[in-house]
């Protein structure tokens, strides 16, 4: 409730004494209900915003601001906690919406994608670029739900700070864990913000506690006593003398320190629905975190004032083209200018540059350093790329590098070092395959598939070799579903999608040696290849198969076909012997080759292919399936009914929490057990409960239900 919100006071002239990881709190006794608000609470938030017109203040005539004054800011939380709320929030108070948009009514600025709108959830991320207090701020919405991981995962990577969202009734939740691990890899400053403080239930000190014991973080409690000007009477007058004098830039100035150098975590509250507590969040986010320039990017030496930016999403626009956000680290961008792709090993022109405002966008003559920026033109570009003014710029920046690696004795290659990325794209648990209306739109359907995997990476697509259909893998039954309906709304296709199938893998449990020949005249030429090898099963897992070489086998071999070896290894390894699916946790050792010559490489791979999968078959093999790792929030009267379904759903529960008056339950659920869960818990608990779900890891069948999914498959039962 708001009136238990607990507040810490600073006076913007005289400070109170400053412990920062023991603050003060006090409780607001009187309720807020007082505090007058200055937003109107309509719903008539005018269709789309655009730059010119009423709805929209237009942007500072300062395109790109001075560094210092740029934040970089994601928004992060739990599905739910009101990252889109919040962000809608800050639009309107930052001046660029004049009225509120409402997730419940489908009408935010930055959720634009239709589906987004009807579901009300965010999918894509949005970029969006306001002014708060003579700041530049470039805010990033990400999504929430576990199926889009890669999308938060993404954007953290050019971020240079965040805010997590939390609902107070709730504390830290399934996905708040993992979005907050990902910030601590990319080591990003952050503060919290607890929302939802007006609800049944919400309370403050359970919710910071949940931030020191699950995030093992030091939570920093503040809040701006201008809320209130009672409470702020108080503070200034009976307590004040309780408090050393300190002025208030100095413990700004500590508080900033201590964020940026990840040392605590500045905690305020609010709740954006009722427009509590976001003008405070804004001030903190400008006086916390940290500018582009505070962050230490290693890489920055290597560019020195030459352009490097990483293109961390990109997006299809009927018109203009694919568009490519880009967060700008050094140097310039600028439009009717080529750039060098260094993934892509390609030099592309951008045509035109945009600052972004969610789906609106503002032409622009340049963009500096610390920016995010929106280019057109670029057809090769995919998410993830490492782009640079040109090739020689690309090589300057290898050759700074690679001196530098030499004085650490680092061992990645150059190029490797200068890939800025680095995010981990996830191996999808999901897939189906999607067929076209008609065989004439099957040019149609690659197409769209091709876009959407340049936007999209974590979006697989296989030609299944047996049937020749098209395959889609994805990280969810929503990530395929979400797939489905925007190639019929984006592309005008409508395709069918075959069942819905757990991606399996499979392994082997004892080493096992083949040998095999392959003999073959193709015109006048012989080809002839005999090669002796072993798999063996591996301790430590690994997706990829662990290629060794016995001193057997001579350098001279291995300088000429080295790539078609492991090109057949690889093959081979995709379509293990009982599912047809990939094997992992192998190592294969080639302990002999002998090439007649003149045999193609394509044949040196066929043979060494063919014999791992003899290898494989002759091998005891294991059926290795997807763990889940899931929380289900539930209230005590439904526990019951909940745990027996799990129960029968090979659940394995590790804990249940007591969060309030709901229980948490804790466990792990092989993920074929638990399609369409959503479904079955809203009966089960007439809608009151709620579930995350995210991949655990690989672990084998036990040998009677790894048979009956093989007789399953094979259509014995
Ligand atoms: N009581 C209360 N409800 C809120 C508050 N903020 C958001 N909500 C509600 O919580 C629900 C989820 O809000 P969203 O803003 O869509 O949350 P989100 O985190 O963006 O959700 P995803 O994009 O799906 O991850 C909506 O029904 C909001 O109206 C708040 O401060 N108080």
């Amino acid at each position: 409730m708001l009136s238990n919100l607990r507040i810490f006071a600073v006076n913007p002239r005289k400070i109170s004494s400053l412990h920062i990881n023991n603050m003060y709190c006090s409780r607001i006794t009187s309720s807020l209900k007082r505090i007058k608000t200055h937003v109107p609470l309509g719903r008539n938030y005018s269709s789309l915003p655009g730059l010119i017109g009423n709805d929209i203040k237009s942007l500072h005539s300062i395109i790109s601001p001075p560094v210092a004054k740029i934040r970089n800011i994601g928004i992060m939380a739990h599905i739910d906690a009101g990252k889109t709320t919040t962000t809608e929030r800050i639009l309107y108070y930052s001046g660029y919406t004049r009225s509120l948009g409402d997730v419940d009514d489908g009408d935010t600025v930055t959720d634009f994608m239709a589906q987004e709108r009807e579901r009300g959830i965010t999918i894509q991320s949005a970029a969006v670029t306001f002014d708060w207090k003579g700041y530049r701020v470039n805010l990033i919405d990400t999504p929430g739900h576990v199926d889009f991981t890669l999308e938060v995962e993404r954007c953290l990577r050019v971020l240079d700070g965040a805010v997590a969202v939390f609902d107070a009734s709730a504390g830290v939740e399934a996905q708040t864990l993992t979005v907050w691990r990902q910030a601590d890899k990319h080591q990003i400053p952050r503060i919290c913000f607890l929302n939802k403080m007006d609800k049944t239930g919400a309370s403050f000190n359970y919710a910071v506690e949940s931030i020191r014991e699950k995030l093992k973080a030091k939570p920093l409690l503040l809040q701006v006593a201008d809320l209130d000007d009672e409470f702020a009477d108080l503070v200034l007058g009976e307590f004040s003398e309780n408090f050393d004098l300190v002025p208030a830039e100095k413990l700004q100035t500590a508080i900033h320190r201590v964020t940026l150098a990840r040392m605590a975590v500045p905690v305020l509250c609010g709740s954006a629905l009722k427009n509590k507590g976001v003008q405070p969040l804004l001030d903190a986010v400008t006086m916390y975190l940290p500018s582009p320039e505070e962050r230490n990017y290693e890489f920055l030496q290597w560019y020195k004032d030459d352009l490097c930016a990483l293109a961390f999403k990109v997006l299809h626009d009927k018109q203009r083209g694919p568009l490519v956000f880009m967060r700008i680290y050094s140097g310039m961008i600028k439009p009717q200018s080529a750039i060098h792709n260094i993934n892509g090993n390609c030099t592309e022109r951008i045509s035109r540059l945009l600052l972004p405002f969610a789906d609106q966008h503002v032409e622009i003559p340049s963009l500096t350093a610390g920016n995010i920026a929106l280019t057109v033109g670029l057809k090769h570009t995919a998410t993830g790329d490492t782009i640079v003014s040109s090739k020689s710029s690309a090589l300057a920046a290898a050759r700074r590098a690679g001196r530098e690696g030499e004085k650490k004795h680092e061992q990645n290659s150059e190029a490797e070092r200068l890939l800025l990325a680095g995010v981990e794209i996830p191996e999808p648990v999901f897939f189906c395959t999607i067929e076209p209306p008609s065989v004439a739109k099957q040019p149609d359907l690659d197409h769209a598939l091709k876009c959407l995997q340049r936007e999209d990476p974590s979006l697989k697509v296989k030609l299944d070799p047996d049937s020749g259909q098209t395959v889609l893998c994805g990280m969810g039954e929503l990530h395929i579903e979400i797939i489905h309906d925007r190639i019929k709304r984006e592309y005008g296709l409508e395709t069918y999608l075959g069942p819905l199938q757990v991606a399996y893998r499979e392994t082997i449990l004892n080493p096992v040696r083949a040998t095999d020949t392959l003999d073959r005249t193709l015109g006048d030429k012989r080809h002839l290849v005999t090669v002796e090898l072993e798999v063996k099963p591996m301790e430590t897992s690994s997706v990829t198969p662990v290629i060794e070489y016995a001193e057997s086998v001579s350098e001279d071999i291995l300088k000429g076909s080295r790539e078609a070896i492991e090109n057949g290894i690889h093959s081979a390894c995709l379509q293990g012997p009982l599912l047809g699916s990939p094997v992992q946790d192998v190592a294969i050792t080639l302990h002999s080759l002998i090439i007649h010559p003149g045999t193609s490489s394509t044949m040196i791979s066929a043979c060494v292919s063919r014999c791992i999968q003899k290898a494989l078959k002759k091998a005891d093999n294991q059926v290795l399936e997807p763990l889940m790792n899931l929380e289900v929030t539930v209230t005590r009267d439904y526990l019951s009914p909940v745990l027996a379904d799990l129960a029968q759903r090979r659940g394995n529960i590790q804990e249940i929490q007591t969060r309030q008056d709901n229980r948490v339950v804790i466990g792990f659920v092989p993920l074929a057990e638990i399609m369409g869960y959503s479904t079955v818990l809203r009966t089960l608990t007439s809608g009151s409960a709620t579930f995350a779900l995210e991949l655990s890891n690989y672990q084998a069948m036990n040998p009677q239900d790894q048979s009956t999914l093989l007789s399953r498959r094979s259509g014995l039962t």
